[in-house]
Formats: C-alpha cells, sequence, structure tokens
C-alpha cells in the first residue's frame, strides 16, 4: 500500500482511516430522493418484506411519492406482493422502475431476470454490486420516500448496501422468537456501528386476535418487543399479529388493497423525521 494521501476518492483501500461515507454511491443524474429507509432483519422469514410493502402502500396513501428497492436479490419477493409481471424497461440513460396501481415505483431484481423463477447464484459481491445498480443506474426521478428492501442478516451484502447507499434511518423487524434470541440485536448494533439511526422496531406476528371476541392472544408469550426496544434504545413500536387476510392478500398480489392501523405510528415517525 502507497503512502496515505487522505483523499479517499481515489483510493480503494479499507484502512482504518478511511472515512466511511467515501464509499458512497450517487445516484442515477436523474434521481432525486429525499429520504430512504432501509428495512432490516437479523434473519429472513420475519416478514421484513411485507413490512417494506405494507409502510411503501401507507406513505403512498398519505399522499408521498414512494419507491421500492428490492435489495433482497436471492430472495425478492416485492414484485409478487404488488402483482407486478411487466418486465422493467432500460435504454441508453439507465433502466425504469416498474409502478404498482397506486403508482409506487419498485425495482427488483426479478423486474430484469427473464424467468421470475430463476434463482440468482451469485456470489456476495456480485449481489452487492447488483444492488448498487439498482441505486446508480435506475431513473427514479422524484422521491419522496425511498424503501429499502434489506437483504436479512449481517453479512458482506447488508454491510456494502450501508456503505454505498446514504440511508436516513432503519425500521428493525423481528418475530418474538428472534427477540428471545437477540438475533436482532445484531442487526440493530451493526447499524449504531455505521452511525445510522433505528426510527423503530417491528413485532410480526406478535399476537393472534380471536375473530369471534376481538381478543389478542399472545401465542408466543408475553411480548418482549417493548423491552427489547428499551434496551437497544429505540422509541417506536409497532406490534402486528398473525393475520391470514394479510398473507392471502400479500399471495394474491393485492398488499395495496391491505387495511390495518398497526403501523400508523411508524407512518408518523417517518413523516417527520429531519
Ligand atoms: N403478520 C403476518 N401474518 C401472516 N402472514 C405473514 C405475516 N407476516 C409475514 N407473513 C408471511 O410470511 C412469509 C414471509 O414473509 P416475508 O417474505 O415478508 O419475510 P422476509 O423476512 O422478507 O423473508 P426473506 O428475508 O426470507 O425474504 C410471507 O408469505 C408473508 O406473507
Amino acid at each position: 500500500m502507497s503512502e496515505c494521501t487522505h483523499d479517499c476518492s481515489n483510493c480503494g483501500e479499507s484502512c482504518a482511516s478511511r472515512d466511511p461515507k467515501s464509499f458512497l454511491e450517487k445516484p442515477h443524474a436523474l434521481s432525486n430522493i429525499k429520504k430512504v429507509i432501509g428495512v432490516v432483519s437479523g434473519k429472513g422469514g420475519v416478514g421484513k418484506s411485507l413490512i417494506t410493502g405494507l409502510m411503501s402502500v401507507l406513505t403512498s396513501r398519505a399522499g408521498y411519492k414512494t419507491a421500492i428497492l428490492d435489495a433482497d436479490i436471492t430472495g425478492p419477493s416485492v414484485p409478487k406482493m404488488f402483482n407486478l409481471t411487466k418486465r422493467a424497461e432500460t435504454d441508453d440513460s439507465g433502466i425504469y422502475p416498474v409502478k404498482t396501481k397506486t403508482g409506487i415505483d419498485v425495482m427488483s431484481i426479478n423486474l430484469l431476470l427473464e424467468e421470475p423463477t430463476d434463482p440468482v447464484v451469485w456470489r456476495g459481491p456480485v449481489i452487492a454490486g447488483a444492488v448498487k445498480q439498482f441505486w446508480t443506474d435506475v431513473i427514479w426521478g422524484d422521491v419522496d420516500y425511498m424503501f429499502i428492501d434489506m437483504p436479512p442478516g449481517t453479512g458482506d451484502v447488508p454491510l456494502t448496501v450501508y456503505q454505498s447507499i446514504p440511508i436516513d434511518g432503519i425500521i428493525v423487524v423481528t418475530s418474538p422468537q428472534d427477540l428471545v434470541s437477540m438475533i436482532v440485536g445484531k442487526a440493530v448494533k451493526m447499524a449504531q456501528m455505521l452511525d445510522i439511526p433505528i426510527l423503530g422496531l417491528v413485532e410480526n406476528f406478535s399476537y393472534v386476535q380471536c375473530p369471534d371476541c376481538g381478543k389478542k392472544i399472545e401465542a408466543f408469550g408475553k411480548s418482549k418487543a417493548d423491552k427489547a426496544a428499551e434496551d437497544l434504545g429505540i422509541d417506536t413500536v409497532c406490534k402486528l399479529p398473525v393475520d391470514t387476510k394479510l398473507a392471502s392478500a400479500c399471495d394474491k398480489g393485492m398488499i395495496e388493497l391491505f387495511e390495518g392501523d398497526w403501523l400508523n405510528l411508524m407512518l408518523k415517525k417517518i413523516v417527520t423525521m429531519k
């Protein structure tokens, strides 16, 4: 390694004195994105994509120009939730996101693949490169709020995404079991190490609601979300029930029709963030 000039712009070394912000990529020249919110989880399958979808629908319903960047390259589920079947268009200027029925702009690897069932068998750096391209090569236009469905966990790919895209804050999604094992704590600490604000915690599958009497049954034991949020210094907590109507709306690509006030507090937090 040659002597450090402290000019990170011309140097690819990942040394201790490197300014973390120097890894940030510039968005496409035709993109004007005001706020970027990452939706993260300690591991897969806890409902991260569902929460990304629901938050985007709520934000769009509130009148903001909303977009979703699906950074979950190996398990992309956003196009299916919105029943997006059209492939993304490209031209010499870049790639164009696909609009949902209610006008949310989406980019996902499944909108570029020949067949949505084709597996993405790529190594970490190639996956991270694809996510970066969703930021640099997609013509997003004017966006008030962009939600990023982050790759699960705390590995190489989420780290690269955190370092290449200027994320304003994250929503942490967890299941009651994850809270017990504190897998979610790792995701929170990773964001804190990278100086990314945590907007709130969503405990998914928190309870089951009796369809007859409305009683909430905490099937996995008493919720630990409030205590965990307090321990982790998070001030906004939302809890979602196991809801078969919601699951079937997602499976049918009709997430835009969902009804429920579970995430209203998170919406308020987002639209009032500085
Ligand atoms: N509250 C809920 N009630 C009923 N079904 C749910 C709920 N949350 C999520 N699901 C269902 O669970 C499955 C997994 O959800 P989802 O794809 O959002 O998880 P994920 O964390 O993004 O997973 P991965 O990281 O592996 O992509 C989906 O079929 C979804 O519809």
